[in-house]
């Protein structure tokens, strides 16, 4: 059977990169890491915005009324005064998903010491899931995939292993993932034959 199509929005928040004083390096590195880590035909909806709340809850609501089942936003998770992207995230909850937040954070701290500064949440809102990434753009990776042993041995497991049986519990479409990238975990019962 042939891969669902999938619509994927990435958000790029950061002061620097969209004003032009450096280049985006966040939607490319997104953009890569999902194209590696799934065989699902992805149409990308992609912005760059500055760290301003209601610009960022206002991409929000664009991204999934666009029909968009996962949107991934890079930048302002921070504490610094400008760094408001959870807020503007939680403005548009219909509900929180705690558990990425701890997970990603837990394995961010096998990454930088920093990584209890990340306030990084992810929400469901419509049929869509969105979450929370920092802006460091290794941090994309270093997230959505964990962190693996020299030997390949998955040490800890990224969050993106849940993402895929989240959105098919939210009714969006089956997400089937490359397993040498990030093996997606369903239940039994949830499972679909390969294709
Ligand atoms: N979109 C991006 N493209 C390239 N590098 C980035 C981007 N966002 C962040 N970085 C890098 O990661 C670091 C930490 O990101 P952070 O989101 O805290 O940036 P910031 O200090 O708030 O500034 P800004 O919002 O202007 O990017 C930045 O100092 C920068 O080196
Ligand atoms: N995996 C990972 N997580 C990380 C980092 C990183 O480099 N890698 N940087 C940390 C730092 S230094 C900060 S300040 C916070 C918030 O970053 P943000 O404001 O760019 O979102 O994310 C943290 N989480």
């Amino acid at each position: 059977m042939a891969h669902e199509a999938v619509r994927i929005g990435i958000v790029s928040i950061s002061d620097r990169a969209s004003s032009g004083v450096y280049e985006d390096k966040g939607l490319p590195a997104l953009k890569d890491w999902l194209t590696k880590a799934l065989k699902n035909d992805i149409t990308f909806d992609a912005r760059l915005i500055p760290d301003e709340q209601p610009a960022i809850s206002g991409a929000l609501i664009e991204l999934v009324d666009a029909g968009c089942s996962l949107v991934l936003t890079t930048g302002g998770t921070g504490p610094a005064p400008r760094d408001v992207t959870p807020e503007a995230t939680l403005a548009v909850a219909d509900k929180v998903m705690p558990g990425f937040g701890e997970q990603m954070r837990q394995i961010s701290l096998r990454f930088v010491p920093t990584a209890i500064l990340s306030r990084q949440v992810a929400v469901i809102r419509g049929k869509s899931l969105i979450i929370n990434l920092p802006g460091q753009p290794r941090a994309i990776q270093e997230t959505l995939e964990g962190l693996r042993a020299a030997g390949g041995e998955q040490l800890v497991d990224g969050i993106f292993a849940a993402v895929p049986y989240c959105i098919d519990l939210i009714g969006g479409p089956y997400l089937e993932t490359n397993d040498d990238v990030c093996a997606a975990f369903r239940p039994k019962s949830a499972r679909r034959a390969a294709s």
